[in-house]
């Protein structure tokens, strides 16, 4: 499943536009549909082809500019994701398990009569709601009815044969990969038990390779949707051909308060035209070894985009161990074949190590990393000191505990922004600039990454500059030069996360940019225009 990855605009696809069917009553379906379908080719900004290896993909058909939209679009389904919580089956919130409130009519879980999900084809649809009808919960299993969940998000998408035959189609024309999917040992076998024999128990009569089919579109093509704790997987029409780069070309965000609940996928980056549209299938700050695993596992494929295949990761050394010997840099001799020994890159060093002793001390420090609780600044800088000798400052564990802290100092207990002491502010300045010039590389232009880690940088930034100025340490000259940085960092931020749903996190942090770059305005009294 993608994890969510985001201004001049391209035309702006209408409510008419040929895939939102929903919008289109009936009897002028044909019509409109033909309609806006020659209209939506002539606006498309990408192209599909096809490649031996990828399969159907997009390139840009002109040249895109950063920021535009790309694809927007409602979704064709959405629905619990497969080891979620008891959720309510309309919005996806959790519900409290003490108190569970019943749909009416199929007794399942919702968070209310009055859920904004109820009837929705994005929530419990009425087709669904009357299926269940025959299914009632066994409230006194809840794990079972827990893990029944798993069949619900297949179980939709299989209704919509009848419902909605369009978005059948649609959804039937994705990727399932059913024959390397059935040649592994695992996922098979768990989908056949939690999802096939599920729908078979409840007596509805689907032939269990179609199942199989559905779990198998829904793994490779399906789209993690939500935040703000309603967290659900949805398949879109379009936005499934994006093809993987390990540094993406574009940003997705979904509207979970938005009829269709629609995704939005925009340029992060200029295209040329006949430039490849990606998404980032796995985690960017990740090392080459765990990208490519997680891929193969979850996309069944083996990655070999240009970051994969570059030893330093274009630069970054994101994978990089310090050599015990002459304290450079340790990596891959040849990334792209896993069980390749690892090598000092300083000439005179002929330094290696086996792949299986990487495998293990990776896995090792992982093991630990994780053990850090999402909160504890002083876990993250112990990691981070403890391993000094062991891992590059670029590695990706030491990237992910700095990402960490670029988040916690100034917002946890004891590291509030207005109480830290500058030498803590300095440090999450540091931190920041150091989080930057990799996201630069594998995240570049318009990412959220770089969206909070700009707003992150210019809060320290700004404390500083106040107290230097409170202290009269700091000369007219360099305040405005001060000043001009953090209102670039603020200006970039609030563009880019400007982006994002305004009630999320992220959109809430736009807002708060522009709120101090208006407060930066008020310091031009003193010191005249600062840009
Ligand atoms: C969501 S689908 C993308 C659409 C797909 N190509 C199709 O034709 O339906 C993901 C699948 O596309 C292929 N794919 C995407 N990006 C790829 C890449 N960079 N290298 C190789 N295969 C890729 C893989 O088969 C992967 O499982």
């Amino acid at each position: 499943m993608y994890k969510k990855g985001h201004k001049k605009k391209q035309k702006k696809r209408g409510k008419s536009d040929g895939r939102n069917k929903e919008n289109i009553l009936h009897s002028d379906k044909e019509e409109i549909e033909e309609v806006s379908t020659a209209d939506e080719k002539k606006s498309l900004c990408y192209e599909i082809k096809y490649s031996d290896v990828m399969g159907r993909y997009i390139v840009a058909a002109r040249d895109i500019k950063a920021g535009e939209i790309i694809i927007e679009e409602p979704a064709l389904a959405v629905g619990p994701c497969t080891g979620c919580a008891l959720i309510c089956l309309g919005c996806y919130r959790e519900i409290d398990e003490n108190n569970i409130n019943k749909c009416k009519n199929c007794k399942w879980p919702v968070c209310s009569g009055s859920c904004p999900g109820q009837g929705k084809y994005t929530g419990h649809s009425t087709y669904e709601c009357e299926t269940l009808r025959s299914i009632p919960p066994d409230y006194s299993k809840l794990e079972d009815l827990r893990d029944s969940y798993q069949a619900l998000m297949p179980l939709r998408c299989l209704l919509l044969k009848k419902a909605d035959p369009p978005k059948w189609q649609a959804l039937s024309a994705m990727e399932a990969h059913n024959e390397l999917r059935r040649a592994r040992g695992d996922i098979w076998p768990t989908n056949e038990k939690n999802v096939v024999q599920r729908i078979k128990s409840w007596g509805l009569e689907y032939d269990p390779e179609e199942i199989h089919t559905v779990c198998g579109i829904l793994e490779v093509n399906a789209f993690e949707v939500g935040g703000s704790g309603a967290n659900a997987r949805a398949l879109y029409d379009r936005a499934y051909l994006l093809a993987h780069d390990c540094t993406p070309s574009t940003t997705h965000t979904d509207s979970e308060r938005t009829p269709g609940r629609p995704i939005t996928v925009r340029a992060s980056i200029a295209h040329k035209a006949g430039d490849l549209i990606s998404l980032c299938y796995a985690y960017t700050l990740q090392g080459t070894l765990k990208r490519r695993e997680h891929i193969k596992h979850s996309k069944f494929f083996w990655c070999s985009c240009r970051r994969c295949a570059d030893r330093a990761e274009l630069g970054t050394s994101a994978s990089a161990f310090r050599c015990p010997r002459c304290a450079g840099a340790v990596l891959p001799e040849r990334p792209l074949q896993r069980d390749q020994p690892w090598a000092c890159t300083r000439d005179h060093c002929h330094y290696t190590m086996p792949a299986a002793a990487v495998h293990l001390l990776l896995q090792r420090l992982t093991d630990e990393y994780d053990q850090i609780d999402a909160n504890d600044v002083p876990g993250f800088e112990n990691f981070l000191h403890k391993y000094r000798n062991v891992l590059l400052p670029s590695h990706y564990l030491c990237l992910s505990a700095k990402h960490s802290l670029s988040q916690l100092y100034g917002k946890v207990t004891d590291y509030m922004i207005h109480e830290m002491p500058d030498t803590e502010l300095n440090r999450k300045i540091d931190i920041c600039r150091d989080l930057m010039k990799v996201f630069d590389v594998i995240e570049p232009g318009y990412s959220r990454l770089r969206g909070v880690t700009l707003y992150e940088l210019h809060a320290p930034l700004m404390i500083l500059t106040t107290r230097d100025f409170e202290k009269k340490a700091i000369t007219k000259e360099s305040l405005r030069n001060r000043l001009k940085e953090i209102v670039q960092y603020l200006q970039e931020s609030a563009l880019i996360l400007g982006f994002e749903p305004a009630h999320s996190s992220e959109g809430l942090m736009a807002a708060a940019a522009r709120d101090a770059l208006k407060k930066i305005k008020t310091w031009e009294q003193i010191i005249g225009k600062i840009s």
